[in-house]
């Protein structure tokens, strides 16, 4: 059975709506139920759910529970659109960096002002549910594209081994963990897996958080892909000493340029396989791209709480009233970056050196 980040029941009277608790994860697997978007917004604040996929996803979801719970989005269909548009608000507001909730919220605000004739605030809210839970089926579709494309490109570009085979990085997580099923530079290790072309897939430990030991190494342990655990730290080391093909990492929010903000670490390990003529690739959805962020320097970092770093679980494993930098992200510049992986194809720099990234959204309405 694969491990599923999302559990949602939709129904004509009552959807409901549970996460796996992934602080909990590798030692307990415990749905939590999603009741509105206090819950949610508390579940993406605290990571209880995390992956950029996984937050618009459970986000647009919540509201869904949400709607379908209360009639609190007033008597008309202008009420029930602004009662939407003002959720939706909120919601965006719990993290900054990734872009897909953003990019979620404006699609689906997109659909609930589509006027209609006389149409009553039900109306409004049964397209927004049914936008809402499409959503979810359509990111597992995408990444298994990803997927495909991605196991392509590699096997067609970088340095392949005996019997067309090769060995990968991944870092965080990006997986059935961080999106609506299969992942993106996780689904890529997993078709390469499945097409018999992977020999080995590395995993960072991805401090301070560990989604790379305690997710990522959960998924590669659960669906038995040969898998070695590293630290942050052993990164370069392993690239020196080993056949290592690719890095393939996830993306939070891609600029219009291709710069890439992706969790902490990412950038030093795209300056480490540029140095080893390593192929750098990033995973992402279209969703994740944002052309009105012109490049990385407009990217806004989250910091999190310092007790991320200086805590493990309640254990101390740093002196008290040292100070701390615990920035969640960071973000490698597209010169570092090989090639970026959506689910509409594999897009390359020119020979300008530059991403073309307008192509994904031609007759697009963004
Ligand atoms: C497909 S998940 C994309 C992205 O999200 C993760 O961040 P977080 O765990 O803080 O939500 C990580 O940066 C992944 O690469």
């Amino acid at each position: 059975m694969s491990l599923q980040a999302i559990l949602y029941t939709p129904s004509t009277t009552r959807p409901t709506l549970q996460i796996l608790d992934q602080l909990k994860l590798p030692h307990e697997s415990v749905y939590v139920p999603i009741h509105t978007c206090e819950d949610a917004y508390d579940a993406i604040k605290r990571m209880v759910v995390r992956g950029a996929p996984a937050i618009a996803i459970v986000a647009a979801l919540a509201l869904a529970v949400e709607l379908s719970s209360a009639s609190s989005y007033g008597e008309t269909a202008e009420a029930a659109r602004k009662y939407v548009h003002e959720r939706l608000d909120y919601l965006m507001q719990s993290r900054p960096t990734a872009v897909n909730l953003a990019d979620a919220a404006g699609k689906l605000k997109v659909v609930v002002d589509a006027e209609a004739e006389d149409e009553s605030a039900e109306m409004v809210v049964g397209r927004y549910v049914r936008a809402a839970e499409k959503m979810l089926g359509d990111d597992v579709k995408d990444n298994e594209n990803i997927g495909r494309f991605g196991a392509e490109w590699i096997l067609g570009n970088a340095k392949v081994g005996e019997e067309g085979r090769v060995a990968v990085l991944t870092h965080c997580n990006t997986g059935s963990l961080a999106t609506a099923g299969y992942g993106t530079a996780l689904g890529i290790i997993r078709s390469l897996h499945s097409g018999s072309n992977l020999t080995h897939a590395y995993c960072t430990e991805t401090r301070p958080y560990n989604q790379g030991s305690r997710l990522t190494a959960y998924e590669l342990v659960h669906d038995k892909i040969p898998a070695t655990l590293i630290t942050d730290s052993m990164a370069s080391s392993l690239m020196n000493l080993k056949s290592v093909a690719a890095v393939i990492v996830g993306a939070d929010r891609v600029a219009a340029n291709g710069d890439t903000a992706n969790k902490i670490g990412t950038y030093q390990l795209a300056i480490v396989a540029k140095y080893h003529g390593v192929k750098f690739v990033v995973a992402a959805p279209t969703a994740s791209i944002d052309m009105k962020t012109a490049s990385g320097k407009d990217i806004v970092i989250e910091h999190r709480s310092g007790k991320e770093v200086t805590h493990v679980e309640t254990v101390v494993t740093a002196a008290r009233g040292i100070n701390v930098y615990n920035p969640s992200f960071d973000v490698t510049p597209k010169d570092l970056i090989d090639a970026i992986v959506t689910e509409k194809g594999v897009v390359v720099k020119n020979a300008g050196g530059d991403f073309d990234l307008s192509r994904l959204f031609w007759g697009v309405q963004r």
